[in-house]
């Protein structure tokens, strides 16, 4: 059984232009879930959804966001209750944005918080040190710190909490080289452990080099999910068009980008979300939106995918 499933997920914000109340689906139908011990790699546009996935499993989207679909932890329906319950503890965060960090509260402090197994100090001390944070930063508040150390502290945070599922939202942007390799290594060690990683990022090649599976965003839902072994070569064995021009796109390959952008959520065609930009599409794809299937061992939201 999967630790994390998400069914049909889609979540919509209410937006006021004026006197007048619009609704905005940025996520539709999203389909996703993650084994104990797994990493899963979750690519996509800037706009795409990836963090909004993020912060619906956690419960913290904002308060003009409504949801539908199923979140499930264990088996369980994912509640609002029990994401208070689960969240920082079972189910951690690496949150995109620095600011999440509490302003007040010494960052030392706030790691120790965090720390499930052993002794708090000692604990916070160690990933310090992993993190090269040096042993005065931990009486430092977040406003001392620079976006990399704050990036650190927040890696810290979640690699002490001994949570079953880390869901990293674009960890390693800024970092040092060096300790973005520490990091992606420290996600394997704890997948290796049991845990259920889900890394958001757009650095396809480290995505590459550690997970398992990848998940491939666009428009607000998932296109793809595919074992990592698939992508390799010209991409042939990709099963979306968009994860094959996602692919092609990277400098390694033959660097083709594909003409056209990502659709506004105010804007979404009818069928098949990225029929606009697609060479395949037929009638059928502009007129219905494909559902997600199987397809050699991975899934696919595309009716031409062979
Ligand atoms: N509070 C909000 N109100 C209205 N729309 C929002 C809100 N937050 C996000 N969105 C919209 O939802 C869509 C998905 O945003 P999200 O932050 O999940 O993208 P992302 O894939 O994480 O992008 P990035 O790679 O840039 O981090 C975007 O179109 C964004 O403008
Ligand atoms: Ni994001």
């Amino acid at each position: 059984m999967p630790i994390l499933e998400v069914e049909n997920l889609s979540v919509s914000f209410k937006q006021y232009t004026g006197l007048k109340q619009k609704t905005h689906k940025v996520i539709s139908s999203l389909n996703v879930t993650l084994e104990a011990g797994e990493i899963l790699a979750v690519v996509g546009a800037s706009g795409s959804g990836k963090s909004l996935l993020a912060h619906a499993i956690l419960g913290i989207l904002p308060r003009n966001a409504s949801i539908s679909g199923v979140i499930k932890y264990a088996g369980e329906e994912l509640t609002p209750d029990r994401q208070t319950v689960l969240r920082g503890k079972e189910i951690a965060l690496v949150p995109q944005s620095v600011n999440f960090l509490d302003p007040l509260m010494r960052v030392g402090s706030q790691v120790r918080t965090s720390v499930k197994n052993g002794n708090a100090v000692s604990v916070q001390r160690e990933v310090f040190e992993r993190y090269h944070l040096r042993q005065e930063v931990e009486k430092m508040y977040p406003f001392q710190l620079s976006g990399g150390m704050a990036r650190r502290t927040l890696l810290s945070t979640a690699m002490v909490s001994g949570a079953k599922v880390i869901i990293a939202d674009e960890p390693t942007p800024g970092l040092d080289p060096d300790v973005i390799k520490e990091a992606l290594n420290n996600f394997r060690e704890v997948a290796d452990n049991g845990c259920a990683v889900m890394l958001i990022t757009h650095d396809i090649e480290s995505a590459l080099n550690i997970a398992d599976k990848i998940a491939v965003f666009y428009a607000g839902t998932t296109v793809e999910v595919a074992p990592v072994e698939n992508f390799k070569g010209h991409g042939e064995e990709i099963r979306h068009p968009y994860s094959k021009a996602l692919w092609r796109a990277l400098p390694q390959n033959d660097f083709i980008p594909i003409p056209g952008s990502q659709p506004h959520p105010s804007s979404l065609p009818a069928g098949c979300l990225f029929a606009p930009r697609c060479v395949m599409a037929t009638t059928e794809c502009r007129q219905v939106q494909p559902e997600m299937r199987k397809l050699r061992g991975g899934m696919v939201r595309c009716i031409h995918a062979t």
